[in-house]
């Protein structure tokens, strides 16, 4: 495997990055393509990841043919007449998002057998929400050899209440409701913008979905669906970081075609850091301070601030003046990257979900692993300050969700290259 070194200190990022379509947003839209039984979903502005890859496997294993022209960020799915029931663990088991394919299969077979998907490094994640909901629509669920298995003649429209506002469940109750008969209320969903996404690629295919990004979603049944074509919403988390190697860097950095609306959260805290945003006619422009000031900041679900840039934002903290606070209530083992930034010179007291780190400007380069997605890539934005140089291992967990980080941030003119790992690590 590869490794990224990084030599930091000095960089000034400066110039305009261009953003991906949302990996978030695309795995989903790729479930949703087996709710077709005719046609050709096409999709744009998909983003090259293995994720990606994955998940196409997994969808043309089921029955509905996948091709990604990857020069055109494509991807052409094929309806079919059937799709099989199963999905077996070999796919599933690789990548947590694979869930999903569970609703359309029961929508559309009547039953649906899929592996358990994997738990991560990140927390445990139960899929209990996922299983309740399609009881409720009237499927009879087992658990038999690592499979859970799910039944129903003709699963029927409910009023379903999630306990957490859950983004696996509130799609996979979605996609199950498309083909139900009559209508599914979903209260107390998930209203990340990539629910939206997905409920606009079903509308097309001609599903009856409305209110998503709002806490009540109401879905109508309907007899079946074709192909249409969708353009994948822009990864607000891949902007979220370009925007966070910006602030930490005293850069300024045009985020092209930003959708400020959906990092509202994130703005908010950097501005209160002291980092500056013009809204331009094409994007965002973020001009990092001399000196970014400490800041309090408490993950939740959507419109609150994400999960999937606390890792990133740790790092901008790690640097700051004074004492920030981090309170990740989402995933129970997500600071994991504070451990190994330890070794840079951090200085974090942690107990139970709250971090408690003190700003220090003369953090040292060290050798560094990945220990999730998104850590890959605070790991990678915390060597850019570093003093020195820093090596980040592991990069498996950086390329399912960032296509092209190191050559992008080179682009902005940080000393950073990816080189083959002679050391043979993963
Ligand atoms: C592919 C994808 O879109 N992944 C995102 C999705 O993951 P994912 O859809 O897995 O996240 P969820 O919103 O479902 O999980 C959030 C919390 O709910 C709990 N939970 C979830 C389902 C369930 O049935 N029971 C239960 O207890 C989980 O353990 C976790 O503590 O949303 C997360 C929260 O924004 C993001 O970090 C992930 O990047
Ligand atoms: C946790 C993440 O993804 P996944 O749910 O696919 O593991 C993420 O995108 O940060």
């Amino acid at each position: 495997m590869d490794k990224i070194i990084v030599k930091g200190g000095q960089t000034k990022l400066q110039g305009e990055v261009e953003i991906e379509g949302a990996k978030n947003a695309v795995l989903p839209l790729l479930a949703a393509t087996l709710l077709a039984s005719e046609g050709e979903v096409v999709l744009t502005n998909v983003p090259i990841l293995s994720d990606v890859f994955m998940m196409n496997n997994l969808v043309d294993h089921l029955g509905t043919s996948i091709s990604f022209d990857q020069e055109a960020k494509k991807i052409i799915a094929k309806a079919n007449s059937e799709i099989k029931t199963t999905a077996p663990y070999e796919y599933v088991s690789k990548m947590r998002a694979s869930i999903v394919v569970m609703g359309p299969i029961l929508a559309r077979n009547g039953q649906a057998r899929v592996s358990m998907p994997g738990g991560c490094s990140i927390g445990s994640r139960p899929i209990d929400l996922h299983l309740r909901g399609f009881e409720q629509m009237g499927a009879t669920i087992t658990q038999n050899a690592g499979y859970i298995e799910a039944k129903a003649d003709k699963l029927k429209g409910a009023h379903i209440y999630l306990d957490f506002p859950s983004v696996g469940a509130t799609q996979n109750l979605i996609l199950a409701a498309t083909l139900a008969e009559g209508v599914t209320t979903l209260e107390n969903a998930a209203r990340e913008p990539e629910i939206v996404d997905l409920a606009n690629l079903l509308n097309k295919m001609g599903a009856n979905v409305k209110g998503a990004g709002t806490d009540t979603i109401i879905i109508k049944g309907v007899e079946k669906m074709h192909g249409a074509k969708h353009s994948v919403v822009q990864d607000r988390i891949e902007a979220g970081t370009f925007m966070v190697a910006a602030a930490m860097t005293q850069g300024d950095v045009l985020i092209k075609d930003a959708i400020a609306e959906h990092n509202r959260p994130l703005i908010s805290k950097l501005s209160e850091m002291g980092v500056n945003f013009t809204q331009e006619e094409t994007g965002l422009r973020v001009v990092g301070p001399e000196k970014l000031k400490a800041t309090s900041v408490k993950t939740l679900p959507h419109p609150g601030f994400p999960t999937d840039m606390q890792s990133q934002m740790t790092a901008a903290q790690a640097i700051a003046a004074g004492e920030s606070v981090m309170v990740e209530t989402v995933f129970e083992n997500r600071f994991q990257h504070l451990e190994e930034m330890r070794r840079m010179g951090l200085e974090v007291d942690i107990t139970r979900n709250t971090a408690l780190i003190q700003g220090n400007s003369n953090l040292q380069g060290a050798a560094v692993k990945s220990t999730d997605l998104r850590a890959s890539a605070a790991l990678i934005l915390l060597g850019l300050v570093a003093k020195g140089q820093t090596t980040v291992r592991r990069l498996s967990h950086l390329d399912r969700g960032y296509y092209k980080f190191h050559e992008k941030l080179k682009a902005l003119g940080a000393d950073i290259v990816r080189v083959k790992d002679e050391d043979g690590e993963e």
